[in-house]
């Protein structure tokens, strides 16, 4: 045997994605959204090896064996599974299409944004700067740093910069790391007591399974790769902001607040906010309410994830993230240093709703007494968001960063307005194989691990445990899609529904029944609604007819 390759892993300590960039310019034109799977080809080869070398699966054969008598229990109902899917695909495409041809002002909303009359937008306003960036979190720092390395004059307006004290961005999957490594920022995870994460172990009453994966890196660390280049201005500055507005047509920005409390504006001919999940800006750019054909800019809650952090502790399995599949939903251990545990626990609904519950004599005492001890809160992730579940956010913002600055790499004069729109309409088509898979798996697997009073959902959930277990490609497969190492949304969908089919097998053998078969219905029912929802947000043209949606590039211009 050779030696086992290095795990592409590290856990970072508050990084984000970039999934949540919006992108200003004065078109009028929506962005639009197809799918060239550039990245899939690279990245699958170098993971499969390191997958199978970590997980230590049990061997192919015997699981493949097992999986086949399942699979040909539940295959009779795959052929009208096959016809409802068509049914509702055909449906969702073309109320998406309705949708499209209403939807252009959500897209790019350079016009229904006002600014106050502080300042005047003319070229003496002009400060100068190529982009202006909102927001130096994972996105923000990244693209700051990638944006000047390649020559732009970038502002970042950034309200706080001290350190965050938070629970969220803690673990790179290898997809994002290799994205890291793409943007020349792998030395992030360096210097940082960064663990590395060889793997998930799944725990269900009792019973545990392993896969693999990846590592950690910190926000402190991007900033000051991005605070590194001359070109930058203004970082230091701590700003509140305000609102954008466009008064020529070239020219859009930011109005601003220094910390002495000064109003400012600036002005840019490209402006990009990443201002993460508790957005201020977010309903400037979109109507919160409604939910968005290609931006997902909908606002929705499943869940809080609840932190603390625990002290000298072991996990079961060293440098494995541990995930339990809990009731009523899941609950995450991850090491965050040598010395440190995470644990996250999901609360469902919009509010943790243990202070409500505390009789008011001894609420302030106990919200003082759990701020003490470090416990923190988040919900919700930030523009085009997915549920924290998998980890997956910070990989689709480094990935949006590379197709980014790839796209905008050929184009010198940013002020030609018109071919800047062009090349950013291609951002959406382009983000989409590795954002809409990430995307698409976080929410459906929250849904399929939270525990129901529906045998139906209950046994999608024993389904996925078990087949998670099966090893060999079924795993191998599984975690490079939630690594975000093979971005392939119809890959994603087949393994989805295979985890249906075989659940459906489990149940049907070797003695179906009636009430059986109610059941399997019943599943493939739930797990319809899990994932179609999701992908409807996502837009299924995007996803998996992408050669039908209209863009001006399929794959980044050559210079
Ligand atoms: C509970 C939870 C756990 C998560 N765990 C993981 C994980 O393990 N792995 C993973 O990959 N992803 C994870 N994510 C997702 C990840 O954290 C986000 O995808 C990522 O942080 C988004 O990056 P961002 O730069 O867009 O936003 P942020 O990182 O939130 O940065 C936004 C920045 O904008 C600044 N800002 C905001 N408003 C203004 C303003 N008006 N003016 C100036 N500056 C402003 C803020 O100060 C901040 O610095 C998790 C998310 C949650 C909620």
């Amino acid at each position: 045997m050779g030696p086992a390759p290095a795990p592409i892993s590290y856990n970072i300590s508050q990084i984000h994605h970039i999934s949540e960039i919006s992108i200003k310019n004065k078109s009028k034109k929506p962005f639009k959204a197809t799918t060239t799977c550039r990245f899939c080809k690279n990245q699958e080869s170098s993971i499969s090896l390191l997958v199978n070398s970590a997980s230590g699966f049990r061997p192919l054969k015997r699981m493949t064996m097992v999986f086949d008598n399942y699979i040909i229990g539940g295959t009779f109902l795959v052929s009208l599974f096959g016809s409802v899917l068509l049914f509702i695909l055909r449906h969702d495409s073309y109320r998406e299409k309705k949708i499209e041809k209403g939807s252009t002002k959500f897209e790019i909303q350079t016009d229904t944004v006002t600014g106050t009359e502080i300042g005047k937008c003319s070229p003496e306003n002009d400060s100068g700067d190529d982009i202006i960036i909102v927001g130096a979190g994972v996105a923000g720092a990244a693209l700051a740093h990638t944006l000047g390395k390649e020559g732009r004059r970038v502002r970042v307006i950034e309200r706080d910069l001290t350190e965050p004290d938070r629970i969220v961005g803690e673990l790179l999957q290898p997809g994002g790391y290799l994205k890291l490594a793409e943007l020349g920022l792998e030395d992030c995870v360096e210097e940082i007591d960064a663990q590395r994460v060889l793997g998930y172990a799944v725990f269900k009453d009792g019973r545990n399974t392993k896969l693999c994966c990846w590592e950690e890196l910190p926000l402190r660390r991007m900033r000051e790769k991005a605070a590194t280049l001359p070109k930058l201005m203004n970082y230091e500055l701590a700003i509140d902001l305000l609102s954008t507005s466009y008064k020529r047509e070239q020219l859009g920005g930011v109005q601003y607040k220094t910390k002495d409390g000064q109003e400012l504006r600036a002005y840019a001919p490209l402006t990009i906010v990443c201002d993460g999940c508790f957005s201020n800006l977010r309903c400037s750019l979109c109507n919160p309410k409604v939910k968005l054909p290609f931006s997902n800019c909908y606002v929705d809650m499943p869940s809080c994830f609840v932190g603390l952090v625990l002290e000298n502790c072991k996990l079961p399995f060293p440098n494995h993230g541990h995930v339990i599949l809990a009731d009523p939903s899941p609950i995450l251990f991850y090491p965050i240093s040598s010395a440190e545990v995470h644990c996250l626990v999901d609360v469902p609904g919009k509010k943790v709703p243990v202070a409500p519950q505390v009789p008011p004599e001894l609420c302030e005492a106990f919200i003082a007494a759990v701020d003490k001890d470090s416990w923190s809160t988040s919900n919700g992730d930030a523009f085009n968001m997915r549920h924290p579940l998998t980890g997956g956010g910070m990989t689709v913002t480094l990935s949006d960063i590379v197709v980014l600055r790839d796209l905008l790499r050929p184009l010198h004069d940013l002020h030609d307005a018109d071919s800047l729109a062009k090349y950013l309409e291609s951002f959406y088509t382009l983000r989409k194989p590795v954002a809409s898979t990430i995307n698409t798996l976080a929410g459906a697997l929250y849904k399929v691990f939270s525990a129901s009073s529906d045998q139906a959902r209950l046994e999608m959930r024993e389904a996925c445990f078990d087949y998670l277990s099966l090893g060999g490609d079924i795993s191998t497969e599984s975690v490079a899609l939630l690594s975000g190492l093979n971005p392939c949304p119809l890959s994603l969908v087949l393994h989805f529904f295979a985890v249906a089919i075989y659940g459906i097998g489990r149940l049907l053998l070797p003695f179906p029944s009636l009430g059986r078969m109610l059941i399997g219905a019943r599943l493939i029912s739930s797990a319809s609604g899990f994932i179609f929802p999701i992908i409807k947000a996502e837009g299924v043209r995007q996803m998996f007819f992408p050669a039908t949606v209209p863009a001006v590039y399929r794959a980044p211009p050559v210079d």
